[in-house]
């Protein structure tokens, strides 16, 4: 398990840092590759630091947003990671960069996730920058405790992309990039905030069952150092 801390004394602070950090990772995956990919979370935790990724001055033509999760609801709903992305990152000078979403109206989440498989292997991998967020549960992307498909999602041989997700802490359906998908990335961020989040990573650093804290899937079958940016 490689773990860097990176930590910081207010969340305005971690956004500058880490947007910065980011932009300059997409622009190398441009220079390198001709486009990059990103693929962030939602919740509640990213958005100063969707805010200050949408100031950025890169060439966000030729980079790629992409959702590590999503919840199995309309882009109309507040609890939309879709919607959140929309709302506080593509725009301004990210307003070029492209977007590939999970959700799909017309599917229900089984076959949703089947074409947004197909969607995220059309694009380039290993992707550039994936920023994960976690719960207090200790779940990240949408690898729930007690999740029907947990197990499958988690499983670093998994030839799945994407995958459907329903568990009682999750509130919806979920739509999910698998283990291999998020452990292969170039540049893996563990974006947090607060005491209480600090102290369940502390808990998931320690011995034990990837089902109970999932977030252990990633810390252990990471390929690269897992870069925790943390604020209180
Ligand atoms: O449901 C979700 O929760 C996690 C953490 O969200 P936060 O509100 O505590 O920041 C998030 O990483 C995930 O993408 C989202 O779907």
């Amino acid at each position: 398990m490689a773990v860097e801390w990176h930590d910081f004394a207010s969340s305005r602070d971690l956004a500058e840092a880490l947007s910065a950090q980011i932009a300059a990772c997409l622009t190398d995956g441009i220079k390198a590759n001709g486009q990059a990919v990103l693929a962030v979370s939602g919740g509640t935790t990213p958005i100063a630091l969707f805010e200050a990724l949408s100031q950025q001055d890169i060439d966000w033509s030729g980079v790629t947003v992409t959702l590590v999760d999503e919840r199995f609801v309309s882009p109309e709903s507040e609890r939309s990671n879709e919607r959140l992305v929309h709302t506080h990152l593509l725009k301004d000078n990210a307003a070029q960069a492209k977007f590939v979403g999970l959700y799909n109206p017309a599917l229900v989440a089984e076959t949703a996730a089947i074409a947004a498989a197909n969607r995220i292997d059309a694009l380039s991998r290993p992707f550039d920058v994936v920023v994960l967020g976690m719960g207090t549960d200790g779940h990240t992307a949408s690898f729930f405790p007690g999740g029907d498909r947990l197990d499958q999602a988690i499983d670093p041989e998994s030839k799945a992309l994407v995958l459907p997700m329903l568990a009682e802490g999750a509130g919806e359906p979920r739509l999910t990039l698998t283990l291999p998908v998020i452990a292969e990335a170039r540049f893996i961020v563990l974006h947090i905030e607060g005491a209480a989040k600090r102290e369940v990573l502390a808990r998931a650093m320690q011995e034990g069952e990837e089902t109970e804290m999932p977030i252990r899937a990633v810390l252990n079958h990471a390929q690269t150092p897992v870069h925790v940016f943390w604020a209180n």
